[in-house]
């Protein structure tokens, strides 16, 4: 393995397995660090974590062995996948972590750009966008549990480390790669978060990262790192999955609300009510043969807008809430395998994260592209393909055409 992946949650390892992969390097996501040396054809590894919103000392603890792990698999450089919208709170987790792994790499200047132009995420004067919004007016205010209140990346990371902070403009952006290398080789000690407006920006600051042994970044920041290595782009193959399917939804944004509100109108829904499973009123059992016996591919959602979402966390607590939900999906996924479903659609970051660890999977192949940053996934040695949809990602018809893909490819 040449270029390794240090991903702090599921949906988003997925995202940056699918941009290694389109761009040619045969890629191979694993859940969790694994516990054995693998053998086989991959040139880039992603092991996906769940370290998002933990404790800094856990989130640390856990990215230091996925690291060692992938130097010991011939790896000579990382990438620290962080969420576009750069999902953190205050005390971390995006600055710590970045400052551990470098310091494990023997690094003294780290690339930061979480821009992903593709779903609209970009960096412009060290600010981030989505869409024509600020980071802070997009929706991402709201976030259950990363709510992000400042969009000047800058900034953010300051308060979550002790490096000093320094800045690549667009003006040198645009220079090209020679031109951002040397603005980096001035910046020692420093997190360098790096503005990237286009695919032509990020191109440019893969080729600038070319011998780095650690580069932090949302997926965009891998588009230019295969070639590095002398990969170019390829399309993947994939033998779909025909069984049974069911779509779970525990995002709260604002695009897995319309994509929900959408599905709802063309197939059977349930809604999970945050108080019913906390106060375990709900019978898993009866929602499994519900689940079963429809004809179409069902969908079963905790999705809520954000009053309902701060009433819960009021009401119960915000680790509770989150804790309830997502021990509800992870049980309702394994239930569900167990009794022969093949497809599951799943939207959300911890949710995903939830999903993956109730099915038990190790490994994740992957497949063809669904929406921007979402591959087809298949569960190694299982008949179970996935799709691990980061809350923001996908078109309104996301489920219809994740249903598809995951059945024949298209
Ligand atoms: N009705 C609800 N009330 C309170 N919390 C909820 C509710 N539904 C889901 N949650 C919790 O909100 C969190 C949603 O996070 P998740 O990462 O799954 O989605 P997301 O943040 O939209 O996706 P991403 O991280 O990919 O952007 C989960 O921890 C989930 O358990
Ligand atoms: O970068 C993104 O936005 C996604 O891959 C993700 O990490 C959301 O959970």
């Amino acid at each position: 393995m040449k270029l390794g992946v240090v991903a702090d949650d599921f949906t988003g390892a997925s995202d940056i397995a699918l941009t290694l992969s389109e761009a040619g390097m045969p890629t191979k996501q694993f859940v969790g660090v694994p516990e054995t040396t693998i053998a086989d054809r991959s040139e880039a590894g992603v092991v996906s974590l769940k370290t998002r919103t933990v404790a800094v000392d856990d989130a640390v603890q856990q990215s230091l062995a996925a690291c060692d792990w992938l130097l010991a698999q011939g790896c000579s450089q990382i990438v620290f996948k962080i969420c576009s919208t750069f999902d953190s709170t205050d005390d971390g987790n995006i600055g710590p972590v970045t400052a551990a792994l470098a310091k494990r790499l023997g690094e003294r200047s780290v690339i930061v750009c979480p821009a992903f132009p593709e779903n609209g995420r970009m960096v412009f004067q060290g600010h981030l966008f989505v869409g024509d919004r600020l980071l802070n007016e997009s929706g991402m205010q709201n976030h259950p549990l990363t709510p992000m209140k400042d969009p000047d990346i800058r900034r953010v990371l300051a308060r979550q480390t002790s490096w000093q902070i320094a800045h690549v403009p667009h003006q040198t952006v645009s220079r090209g790669a020679a031109a951002i290398a040397s603005h980096i080789e001035t910046a020692s000690d420093r997190m360098v978060v790096i503005d990237a407006i286009d695919y032509g920006d990020l191109i440019a600051i893969g080729a600038a990262a070319k011998g780095r042994r650690l580069v932090t970044g949302g997926s965009g920041i891998a588009l230019g790192l295969p070639q590095n290595f002398g990969f170019t782009p390829q399309s993947q193959e994939w033998a779909g999955a025909g069984g049974k399917a069911v779509v779970l939804s525990g995002s709260c944004s604002v695009a897995t609300r319309g994509q929900v509100e959408r599905y709802r109108q063309v197939a059977p829904s349930r809604e999970i009510k945050i108080e019913d499973v906390v106060e375990k009123r709900l019978s898993l059992q009866e929602l499994v043969e519900w689940t079963v016996k429809q004809d179409v591919a069902p969908l079963i959602y905790s999705s809520a807008d954000p009053s309902s979402v701060k009433a819960s966390q009021e009401a119960f607590g915000k680790e509770v809430s989150s804790e309830a939900i997502e021990t509800l999906f992870a049980n309702l996924a394994a239930a569900l395998s167990n009794t022969g479903v093949e497809r599951i659609v799943v939207a959300g970051g911890e949710t995903s994260g939830a999903v993956v660890s109730g099915v038990a999977a190790t490994t994740l192949e992957v497949g063809p592209r669904i929406a921007a940053g979402v591959p087809a996934l298949k569960v190694g040695g299982r008949p179970l393909a996935l799709a691990l949809k980061s809350g923001n990602f996908g078109g309104p018809d996301f489920f219809e055409k994740a249903l598809s893909v995951l059945e024949t490819g298209a």
